[in-house]
């Protein structure tokens, strides 16, 4: 086992999400078995005494791999030195709140946030939001950590992706190992597009594997569009396990790669390919290598798809102008 820890700051972490991803992350799941990991957790004050109780958990669980374990209210503490910062506290949407109370909530933490990483983060810091919303989360924080490479910050939409696969598979009755190239482009909302027309199944174009264009429109995009409010109505509480896996999974392929012959999907700042608008962070196909992505060059867009890819990008559009108005960005 090397000797120094690499850091790792999650917030958010005495919530759901943080009780499944804590737990493999100690244990190895981002950096492997011969890494050891120092966890740093940021929570809000009256949620520290529970964040004590995860923290005599992980402890009880003797990971060789977990180095140590800080926690804390103070962001610029918290994220001292951090190589890995996963955003995952946000404020939910309460009773009465609009859309844009919501994004004023959160944009009070993810510029805070921002500033903060901006201020004492390792240099080789990458910074990965899953809270919601989480593309226009993840704008807010880059726009405040301005001497932070821009392309260090990315928006989770790998569970989406990872829901699209499964969907694809169960349709085509093939394991989620044949399947592909799956795409996920703009907001990780209701508005995202997951496109069947450049993934595979067995090295198959899935649309014309599944050839059915209504099953397509009226079925599989809005079934994994809508996957989480799926969750939310069946469990009662929005996904936690699964995004806590699909954060690791973004996490561990943005450091270590991606597959040689697939990609993932990824929110990252748009450079205008594929005619998305410049600096919106925008869910696009990625390959990674040893801490970079680049975005998938050259693929055809049809009609439909032109359509739903140009839908999520001007609710992104919305979310931004929202923020500037408020003064966030
Ligand atoms: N991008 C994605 O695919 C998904 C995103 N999410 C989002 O992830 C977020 C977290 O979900 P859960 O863990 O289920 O929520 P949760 O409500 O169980 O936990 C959130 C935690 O964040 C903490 N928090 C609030 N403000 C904070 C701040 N300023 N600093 C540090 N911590 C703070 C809260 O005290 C709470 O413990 C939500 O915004 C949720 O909508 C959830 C599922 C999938
Ligand atoms: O829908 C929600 O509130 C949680 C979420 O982002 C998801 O499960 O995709």
């Amino acid at each position: 086992m090397s000797s120094s820890p690499v850091k790792v700051a999650v917030t958010g972490a005495a919530g759901q999400i943080g009780y499944s991803l804590l737990f493999r992350i100690a244990s190895g799941a981002v950096y492997g078995p011969d890494t050891p990991v120092q966890l740093q957790l940021l929570e809000i004050t009256p949620a520290l005494k529970a964040l004590e109780g995860v923290v005599m958990e992980l402890d009880d669980c003797a990971f060789p791999t977990l180095a140590g374990v800080e926690i804390g209210d103070d962001a610029e503490k918290i994220f001292d030195g951090v190589n890995l910062a996963l955003l995952v506290g946000a404020r939910p949407r309460g009773p009465g709140m609009e859309r844009g109370d919501l994004l004023e909530a959160n944009g009070a933490i993810f510029t805070a946030q921002g500033k903060a990483l901006n201020k004492v983060a390792a240099d080789d810091v990458r910074i990965g939001v899953t809270g919601n919303p989480a593309n226009t989360n993840a704008l807010i924080a880059q726009r405040n950590a301005p001497d932070i490479p821009a392309d260090r910050f990315s928006a989770l939409t790998r569970l989406d992706h990872n829901r699209a696969i499964s969907q694809l598979a169960a349709r085509t009755g093939s394991s989620v190992t044949e399947i592909a190239h799956m795409t996920i482009w703009g907001n990780h909302s209701a508005t995202q597009y997951p496109d069947l027309f450049h993934a595979t199944v067995g090295g198959r174009n899935a649309a014309e594997v599944v050839d059915d264009q209504a099953w397509i429109e009226n079925d599989f995009v809005p079934t994994v569009a809508k996957r989480g409010a799926a969750i939310i109505e069946a469990r009662g509480s929005s996904s936690a396990a699964s995004a806590a896996s699909a954060t690791i999974d973004a996490a561990r392929d943005w450091l270590h790669g991606s597959a040689a012959d697939d990609w993932v999907s990824m929110a990252v700042q748009s450079d205008g390919s594929y005619g998305i608008p410049e600096g919106l962070i925008y869910s696009f196909p990625v390959t990674t290598s040893g801490g970079d992505w680049s975005i998938v060059q050259g693929l055809d867009i049809d009609e439909f798809s032109r359509g739903r890819m140009d839908a999520t990008a001007a609710e992104l559009i919305e979310e931004r102008d929202a923020v500037q108005a408020l003064g966030l960005i």
